[in-house]
């Protein structure tokens, strides 16, 4: 008989039909309120869940005793009880690399969009105001030969260095939890503490994972500690920002602005202060969100699980430490 798994989000054909060659599929476009129940019920006879979105706790856990391996559909995998599922030796699978270079070109479209007023000037313009040449109250901020701070030189950090030191000029700060010394080499980044990152940066870009040691990380003493005409840009996690602190930071003119692909509750509220102030570029979450990228992190996912189930897993898994057992 073939495993059951539960899938709660909505494949591309080929991908469900692979998925339903080696398993019996439980379907749920996404998790909603209204499908939780049904959604809570078929966990009992789970042996795989692969889906993206959601809080996957403990509680949730422990209603599907079968359950052998997880496989979320995005390398972030902070909305799972990871330690709650090595106890058990479940095998959490997650899609880190298929999305990385789209992400670091969603980080480079903040920084121009923010500096360069892209979405308010074309607003402007759209609007019927254009009647001449514009004037100094609608330029923006050069982009290229300013130093670019990155917080979180992991795989999207690294590929934000080298479109902004190759690409740009921009020399590169960074910060990590370690040195990165391929990032040194090849863009002649420096490695650096948080106080000089906050500093020095002239765009601070958030590349972390969302962790207990990150969150909250940047508050209002960190705000103040970067320059007026810095922009922040936050691509990794929500919560790893002080949300009401940033947003004061925007209007009392601590920092200059801000791009954001990520909020401390998502959706964002649609009154949300984020979405009035003129220097904020507010995205709905798309860091990874092309036809090319969402699908190779679909079949990633389906190939972790069917490895995770049926096979052995050897990249990908976020608790390696079960497989040993
Ligand atoms: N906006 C989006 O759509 C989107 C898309 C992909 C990833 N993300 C987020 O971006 C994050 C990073 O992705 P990645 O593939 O580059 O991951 P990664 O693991 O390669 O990089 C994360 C880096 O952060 C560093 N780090 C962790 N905790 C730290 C701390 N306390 N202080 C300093 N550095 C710390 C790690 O050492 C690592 O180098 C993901 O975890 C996810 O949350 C968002
Ligand atoms: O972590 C990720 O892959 C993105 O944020 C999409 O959820």
């Amino acid at each position: 008989m073939k495993p059951s798994v539960i899938l709660y989000k909505i494949l591309p054909d080929d991908l469900l039909a692979r998925l339903e060659q080696h398993f019996t599929v439980t379907q749920f476009n996404r998790l909603t309120a209204e499908n939780r129940p049904a959604f809570l019920q078929a966990l009992e006879h789970a042996e795989g869940l692969i889906g993206s979105g959601g809080q996957i706790d403990k509680a949730v856990l422990d209603l599907a005793p079968k359950l052998r391996a997880v496989s979320t559909i995005s390398v972030g995998y902070d909305n799972f009880d990871v330690n709650a599922m090595t106890e058990r030796g479940i095998v959490m699978m997650h899609t880190p690399t298929v999305l990385t270079e789209t992400v670091a070109d969603t980080v480079m479209a903040l920084i121009l969009s923010t500096a360069r007023r892209v979405v308010e000037v074309a607003n402007w313009a759209k609007s019927g105001q254009w009647k001449g040449s514009v004037g100094s109250d609608l330029f923006g901020l050069d982009v290229h030969h300013k130093t670019i701070g990155i917080l979180g030189m992991g795989r999207i950090g690294l590929a934000l260095a080298q479109r902004a030191n190759l690409g740009f000029n921009m020399p590169v700060l960074y910060n990590d939890r370690q040195a990165n010394p391929a990032v040194e080499s090849r863009f002649n980044a420096r490695f650096c503490d948080l106080d000089t990152l906050l500093s020095e940066s002239d765009f601070l870009c958030i590349s972390l994972p969302l962790t207990p040691q990150t969150h909250h990380l940047i508050g209002k003493d960190q705000l103040k500690k970067m320059k007026p005409n810095a922009i922040l840009i936050n691509t990794g996690r929500g919560p790893v920002i002080d949300e009401a602190a940033l947003i004061e930071a925007l209007k009392a003119g601590t920092i200059h602005g801000a791009g954001l692909d990520v909020y401390e509750k998502e959706p964002l509220a649609p009154d949300s202060e984020l979405f009035r102030l003129p220097n904020v570029v507010a995205l709905p979450h798309i860091g990874s969100a092309t036809h090319e990228t969402r699908y190779n992190m679909s079949a990633c996912a389906v190939d972790n699980l069917i490895t995770a189930l049926t096979g052995t897993v050897e990249v990908n898994c976020v608790n390696a430490q079960v497989l040993a057992k």
